[in-house]
C-alpha cells in the first residue's frame, strides 16, 4: 500500500487566528478517510492546502509525492470543493465536457468521459440542462461527477452533503460507498463532514479535527482488549428505569444515550461473553422494544473514547 497523502507539522493561521496547529497525518492507497470536525474547525483550510489554494505557514505536505498544486497533480487529484457551483450559461454536459478538455482530453474523448461520469450518478437524462433546471441534490451529484473525470487517484471531497436534506444525504452518501466499492482501493477518499454519524458506515479512517488540532482515534480500530462496543437502537427513547436496570447488568462498563433513540454500551467480554443475550433478555422481560443492536464501536465511541 503506497502512502497518498503525508501531512507533517502543518500550521495555518489568518492573522491572530490559528486554523491548523501542527496537523500531521497519512492517508493510504484504497482509504476513505472521514475529517471530522465542528464548524470553523479547520476542515476547509487543510481541504484547501492540500489542493494548493492555500500556502501552510510551517510544516510539509506531499500528496502522490508532489507537492500541492504541482502539474504533475493533474487527473490525480480530483476535489469537491464545499460551495462547488456550476456555471448558469451552460448546460452540465458542456461544463464536464470543458473539465475533460482541461485534462487534455480530445474532444470526443471528453464527451464520451461526460457520458461515463453522468451515468455514475444517475443524471445521464440531464446532460443538456442546466444548473438552475437540477434539484439541490442533483447538482451535489453533478459536482461529484466531476470530481471522478479521469483516473483521480484520491478524491476529496468537502462537506458533499452540506445544505441537503436527510434523503439526498444518504442518496450521496450511497453514491460515494457505492464509487468507492466500484472502484476499490484504485481511489482513495477524503471526506469532510461536520457530523460524525453521517460517516460512520463509509470510512475506514477517521481524522477529528478540533480547534485546528487533529485527534485520532487509536489506530482507529476498535480495541482488541476485553472492553467491546454495542449500539442498541430503541423504539423510543431510553428512560431513566431502563438506564438504572442496564447499569445492573454483569460486565457492563458504560451505557449512555447516542443520537436520537440510540444506547452506546460498552462491557467486558471476559466477565459476561454473552452480555448481548444478557442485555436483549433484559430488554424482553421488561417490555422494552428494539430496533437493532450492532457490534463494535460507533464513530463517536471511538473519538470519544480516545479523548
Ligand atoms: N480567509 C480567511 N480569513 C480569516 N479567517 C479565516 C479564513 N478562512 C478560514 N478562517 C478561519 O479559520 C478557522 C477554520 O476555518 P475553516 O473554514 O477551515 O473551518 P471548517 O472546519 O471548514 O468550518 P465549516 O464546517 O464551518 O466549513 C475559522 O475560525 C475561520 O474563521
Amino acid at each position: 500500500m503506497s502512502t497518498l497523502i503525508h501531512c507533517d507539522n502543518l500550521s495555518k493561521r489568518f492573522g491572530s487566528k490559528t486554523a491548523l496547529a501542527n496537523v500531521s497525518f497519512s492517508l493510504q492507497q484504497g482509504d476513505v478517510a472521514a475529517l471530522i470536525g465542528p464548524n470553523g474547525a479547520g476542515k476547509t483550510t487543510l481541504f484547501s492546502i492540500l489542493c494548493g489554494y492555500l500556502r501552510a505557514d510551517s510544516g510539509s505536505v506531499s500528496l502522490l509525492g508532489h507537492k500541492p498544486g504541482s502539474s504533475a497533480l493533474c487527473g490525480l487529484l480530483a476535489a469537491l470543493p464545499q460551495d462547488a457551483q456550476f456555471d448558469p450559461a451552460f448546460s452540465i454536459g458542456e461544463q464536464l465536457d470543458f473539465y475533460g478538455r482541461l485534462q487534455g482530453l480530445s474532444h470526443k474523448a471528453a464527451k464520451l468521459e461526460t457520458d461515463r461520469v453522468l451515468a455514475l450518478v444517475e443524471l445521464s437524462a440531464q446532460r443538456k440542462h442546466k444548473a438552475a433546471a437540477l434539484s439541490h441534490g442533483m447538482r451535489k451529484r453533478a459536482a461529484i461527477a466531476q470530481a471522478f473525470i479521469g483516473s483521480p487517484r484520491l478524491v476529496l471531497l468537502d462537506e458533499p452533503t452540506a445544505g441537503l436534506d436527510p434523503a439526498h444525504a444518504l442518496q450521496i452518501r450511497q453514491l460515494i460507498s457505492q464509487l468507492s466499492s466500484q472502484l476499490g482501493s484504485q481511489v482513495s477518499f477524503m471526506i469532510s463532514s461536520h457530523n460524525i454519524f453521517e460517516l460512520e458506515q463509509l470510512c475506514n479512517k477517521v481524522l477529528y479535527l478540533q480547534q485546528g488540532q487533529l485527534s485520532s482515534p487509536a489506530d482507529n480500530k476498535d480495541s482488541d482488549g476485553a472492553e467491546q462496543y454495542l449500539t442498541l437502537l430503541l423504539e423510543q427513547q431510553a428512560d431513566q428505569p431502563l438506564l438504572a436496570l442496564l447499569q445492573q447488568l454483569p460486565g457492563l462498563i458504560s451505557v449512555r444515550p447516542g443520537q436520537k433513540n440510540q444506547l452506546l454500551l460498552s462491557y467486558n467480554s471476559d466477565q459476561q461473553p454473552q452480555f448481548d443475550l444478557e442485555l436483549l433478555q433484559c430488554l424482553a422481560a421488561h417490555g422494552y422494544r428494539y430496533r437493532n443492536l450492532i457490534k463494535g464501536q460507533t464513530l463517536e465511541q471511538k473519538l470519544f473514547s480516545a479523548s
